[in-house]
């Protein structure tokens, strides 16, 4: 491996921590910046995720050998991203990652300073005792620093989901995120997967969605995601729309819409009809817009800078056929894709979302037409954001009722919640819901 390759998700870790920039975004940059290999970006995306991923774990490592203050940013990104190779990236010599630290401490150190000692001692330091745990006699605690998951999150899974299936849950939630692909609507599948297996790409089809594909690397470069034959959306994700019973005329509100995922998904259903994109933000408009373009369905696409919550004063004469609430959630069941959300979020954002969640319900339900769909859908797993949210909806608009899921691969006579250790997919939540006529 190229030390370049390091000096990549070096330079994404810091960004990371220091400014708290999302890791997705900050490491699609750094390997859009930076002309690496296949071999090399993968490497940058392991490390990165990796130390983001495990560094409550690393950082337990680390604890009783650092006896100093560490002054220059680079210097913690750097001592976890080396340890986290030391302990799990077994093809890499342990020589290999102490001698890269080394240069890399030279490289991104200030002018005389003498960080590449201190790293060097802890490294060794680190190699000569070897990793640690807490006891397990607590087992929030030991799992907590295990799977690197903070103790309020581990007690809540413990809480709704049982020891055994917390440890399952935890270990699913670091393992690597499947590359998940979408053939758009009518496109023949053979003629598809027969061109990217041409092309170097394994393929292999989802067990969860009927229009979905795994692949081992990224498809953005090949001509059939330019076109908008194929694109990135997660298995569990494209199940929202397949929810809908939807018609080639149908008038549809995607109340919650950027980056437009499911509006073009929608919009390859719409052969004459329309759907309505809002989004509270206006400068993710231009996201769906673009989004909608490479998949050739803008001609059914108009967006919308709107407040969801209130919609039903902007459209006062207007109903739709459908309804789609992909709500803005706290992203838990999306830990392998950001990996750092489970150190930002806290159980007060999550009931502050649930409470956002069911004034956007609330407020969209009035558009809706007689026997028309309501669909509700976060990648979230908590209780408050999914289950709840419907309760209380349901317990004050009895003119909706729930309905049962059914698609060829999954169904559900309630709403549908996919664990991430199921499917292997992100974690997702959906319920469908129709306006009685
Ligand atoms: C889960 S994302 C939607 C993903 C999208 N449906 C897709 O499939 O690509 C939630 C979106 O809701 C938007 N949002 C948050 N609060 C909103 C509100 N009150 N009204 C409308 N949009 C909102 C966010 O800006 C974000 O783009």
């Amino acid at each position: 491996m190229t030390n370049s390759a390091r000096a990549v998700a070096l330079a994404t870790l810091i960004k990371v921590f220091k400014q708290k920039s999302y890791s997705n975004l900050s490491l699609s940059h750094a390997l859009n910046e930076n002309n690496l290999s296949q071999k090399d970006q993968a490497f940058v995306t392991q490390l990165v995720y990796g130390t983001i991923q495990y560094q409550l774990f690393l950082e337990y490592q680390l604890k009783d050998l650092l006896r100093t203050k560490l002054k220059e940013d680079y210097l913690k990104p750097l001592l976890l991203m080396s340890v986290y190779q030391l302990i799990f990236l077994n093809r890499v010599p342990n020589r290999a990652v102490l001698d890269e630290a080394n240069k890399l401490a030279k490289d991104f150190g200030k002018k005389n300073s003498s960080g590449f000692r201190l790293v060097n001692g802890i490294l060794r330091s680190f190699l000569r005792r070897g990793q640690v745990l807490p006891s397990p006699k607590d087992p929030v605690h030991f799992l907590s620093i295990k799977e690197s998951m903070p103790e309020w999150l581990v007690q809540y899974f413990v809480k709704n989901w049982g020891l055994k299936r917390t440890e399952k849950l935890l270990i699913s939630l670091n393992e690597r995120a499947e590359n998940s692909i979408r053939v758009a609507k009518g496109l023949d599948h053979s003629k598809i997967v027969n061109s990217l297996q041409k092309q170097g790409f394994s393929v292999n089809e989802s067990t969860l969605a009927d229009n979905c594909f795994i692949v081992d690397h990224s498809i953005v470069n090949t001509n059939e995601f330019k076109s908008g034959q194929i694109t990135i959306q997660d298995e569990a994700a494209s199940l929202v729309v397949d929810c809908f019973d939807l018609r080639e005329n149908d008038h549809v509100l995607d109340t919650c819409a950027a980056p437009g995922g499911k509006t073009t998904q929608l919009a390859e259903n719409l052969s004459h009809g329309k759907v309505t994109s809002l989004d509270i933000h206006k400068k993710k408009l231009n996201l769906i817009k673009k989004y909608a373009q490479r998949m050739h369905v803008d001609d059914r696409v108009e967006t919308l800078a709107l407040d969801a919550r209130k919609a039903a004063e902007h459209f006062s004469d207007t109903k739709f056929n459908k309804i789609l609430v992909d709500a803005p959630c706290s992203g838990l069941g999306l830990l392998r894709r950001k990996p750092e959300i489970r150190y930002d979020k806290t159980i007060k954002d999550v009931h502050n979302l649930a409470r956002i969640q069911l004034a956007i319900l609330d407020n969209v339900a009035q558009l809706l037409k007689k026997n028309g769909e309501l669909v509700y859908s976060t990648c979230s797993i908590t209780i408050e954001e999914n289950e709840q949210v419907i309760a209380e909806f349901l317990k004050k608009h009895p003119e909706f009722e729930l309905m049962p899921i059914t698609l060829s691969k999954v169904q559900s006579k309630s709403s549908l919640k996919i664990l991430p250790d199921t499917y292997g997919s992100d974690g997702f939540f959906i319920a469908k819901m129709k306006l009685r006529g």
